[in-house]
């Protein structure tokens, strides 16, 4: 396994130890939450009895396999705690996400928990965001007029996402772009911006949401980032 493998497995069994029993989990996506939830599948078999919510098909589908009891959003008032992946994490705690196009069911289910642990290993923690493109996802009727009006916005370049060559889509129904900005300023301000063009489903800025972060290190050290 490769050191920043290592250091997302670590990331992801440190965040299982926070889970405890009766408490609903909405479930993130991506290659760190994967250690996360085969951590959080053996504390199930070991009796740990919890609810989970899926951000993502992909999660939803690894979860059924690993047993991980899945409820509906609509079925809970509140979860307790949402542990997720990040492209970007800011000392701010806040974040770029939707390198895996999950970013909308990922933002819904982030924003009905009380807390977000966003777990990464090092090379995700970065003083400004941007460097990561920012993903956009948007409705795919006339979706060149909406990538005109987020050029305006001064990213560098815009890329329509793909996957083996055909229009990346997302888990409800959308495309992606991933717009370059190199450095984001005010990332709070940009969010309001693309959010409010017409044809724009999310962005994948998540401010003021996340409320503790797991770093780990290549070292083998974690660092806990919590929200002032
Ligand atoms: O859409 C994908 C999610 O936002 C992921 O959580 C994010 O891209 C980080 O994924 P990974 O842990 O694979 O780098």
């Amino acid at each position: 396994m490769s050191d920043q493998n290592i250091a997302k497995k670590k990331a992801g069994e440190y965040a299982a130890t926070l889970i405890e029993p009766g408490m609903t989990i909405g479930i993130g996506t991506g290659s760190t939450v994967y250690f996360f939830i085969q951590a959080l599948a053996k504390k199930i078999q070991e009796g740990l009895i919890i609810k989970g919510v899926p951000t993502s098909k992909q999660t939803q589908e690894l979860a059924t396999e690993l047993n991980i009891p899945l409820v509906d959003l609509n079925n809970v008032d509140q979860l307790d705690i949402t542990v997720d992946g990040a492209d970007e994490i800011d000392p701010q705690l806040q974040l770029i996400k939707g390198g895996g196009g999950a970013l909308l069911q990922e933002k819904i289910v982030a924003a009905a928990s009380k807390r977000m642990i966003v777990i990464a290993d090092e090379s995700k923690y970065v003083q400004t965001l941007g460097k990561f493109p920012l993903p956009v996802e948007v409705i795919d009727f006339g979706w060149k007029h909406t990538m005109k009006h987020l050029q305006q916005l001064g990213c560098e370049r815009i890329v329509l996402r793909k996957k083996d060559d055909k229009i990346f889509v997302s888990d409800h129904g959308h495309y992606i772009l991933d717009c370059y900005f190199q450095q984001i300023k005010d990332a709070a301000q940009l969010h309001h911006q693309i959010n409010n063009i017409a044809g724009v489903a999310e962005n994948g800025l998540f401010i003021n949401i996340a409320t503790s972060a797991v770093i780990a290190y290549k070292d083998g050290s974690i660092k806990e980032i919590n929200k002032s």
